[in-house]
C-alpha cells in the first residue's frame, strides 16, 4: 500500500476529479491524502477515503511537505495552474523542492499523472514498501 497525495489548483480541480474517478480502481488500494478542497471534491464523487489537510493557501502544501520530509509519502499528483499566480507560491515551491530532495515522484500535469498511475497499477513502486520496512529510526 502506497501513500499518495492529491493536490490541484482551482482551475485544475475538475481535471483531478475526473482523473481520480477514472482510476478509482487503482487508488482504492492505497492510503490517500490531499489538501482541503481538492480532497473534498474527490470524495464528493468517489467512494475513496482521503485524509484531508488544510487548504493550500492556509498551509496544506506545507503539511504535505512535512510528510515528504518525514518519509511518509510515496507519490504526489499535484495539478498546478501555470497560468495563475497563487498567494502561497512559496509553499508550492517548497513542496516541490522537498520532492526533489527526497526523490519523491510528483506529477504536475495530467500527462505525467497518467504515466504514474499506470506505474502504480503495475507495481513499479513496490520498492517503496521495502524502503519503509528497513527504514532506520531518526536517531540511528
Ligand atoms: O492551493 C492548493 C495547492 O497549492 C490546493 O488547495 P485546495 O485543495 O484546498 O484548494
Amino acid at each position: 500500500m502506497l501513500k499518495i497525495a492529491f493536490i490541484a489548483h482551482d482551475r485544475k480541480k475538475d481535471e483531478i476529479v475526473n482523473f481520480v474517478l477514472a482510476y478509482e480502481h487503482v487508488f482504492v488500494g492505497h492510503e490517500l491524502f490531499s489538501t482541503g478542497t481538492t480532497g473534498q471534491r474527490i470524495m464528493d464523487v468517489t467512494s475513496l477515503k482521503i485524509h484531508r489537510y488544510m487548504s493550500g493557501p492556509l498551509g496544506g502544501d506545507q503539511q504535505i511537505g512535512a510528510m515528504v520530509a518525514q518519509d511518509e509519502l510515496d507519490l504526489i499528483i499535484f495539478l498546478r495552474d501555470p497560468l495563475m499566480a497563487q498567494p502561497h507560491e512559496p509553499d508550492i515551491t517548497a513542496l516541490l523542492r522537498l520532492c526533489d530532495v527526497y526523490g519523491i515522484p510528483v506529477a504536475t500535469n495530467i500527462a505525467t499523472a497518467e504515466v504514474l498511475v499506470k506505474a502504480i497499477d503495475r507495481g513499479d513502486f513496490a520498492w517503496r514498501e521495502l524502503v519503509h520496512k528497513y527504514k532506520p529510526g531518526v536517531d540511528e
